[in-house]
């Protein structure tokens, strides 16, 4: 399938000069979700992934129901002061800002193999900071999976050698 023919791009958005790949119209098309799904969940299965790891929000809409197709956990990385419990923190930066990322203590056992998964691999920043935290955990990464890549701002470097997978590029 071309999936990159439902991508819309919305320039000049959330800020000018960010050329913004929105993925709700990958969403709401049935053959098209569950094609970008179903890709990541086979990547998930080559990587042997125990645990899916995905950052708020996009993150969540994609690794679920990779997750749920194995019947594996999903665990959420998300903004400071958003999970109840205690956590592991890691500040980061993003193509338009900086934050901080936290996760559970508990929501990855030492040795747990990781897929991290997200809707797009921008500057890296936060797979960097939800790779640092899952290792924080004593998580394994065992791979990175996206829907998109915006080659031009190098995310890769940050995933070092990990294997990842990518559906679309620009
Ligand atoms: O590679 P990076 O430069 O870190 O950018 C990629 C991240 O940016 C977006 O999330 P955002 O932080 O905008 O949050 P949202 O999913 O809650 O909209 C996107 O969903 C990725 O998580
Ligand atoms: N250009 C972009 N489009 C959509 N999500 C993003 N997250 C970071 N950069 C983005």
């Amino acid at each position: 399938m071309d999936l990159k023919q439902y991508v819309t791009t919305v320039e000049n958005w959330p800020k000018e000069g960010i050329s913004f790949k929105d993925i709700t119209t990958i969403m709401d098309n049935g053959p098209a979700f569950k094609y970008a799904v179903d890709e990541i969940v086979k990547f998930a299965e080559e990587v042997g992934a125990e645990i899916i790891v995905g950052p708020e929000a996009r993150g969540f809409i994609i690794g679920c129901p990779v997750a749920y197709a194995h019947g594996i956990g999903f665990a959420p990385v998300r903004k400071e002061g958003k999970l109840p419990r205690e956590v592991v923190r890691v500040e980061y930066g993003l193509e338009y800002g900086t934050d901080v990322l936290t996760m559970h203590k508990d929501a990855v056992k030492p040795g747990q193999k990781v897929l991290i998964v997200d809707d797009l691999l921008a500057t890296g920043g936060t797979v960097d900071a939800t790779i640092q935290l899952v290792e924080k955990l004593g998580g394994v990464v065992s791979g990175c999976a996206f829907i998109i890549e915006l080659e031009d701002l190098n995310g890769r470097e940050k995933i070092g050698s990990y294997p990842v997978k990518t559906l679309i590029s620009y």
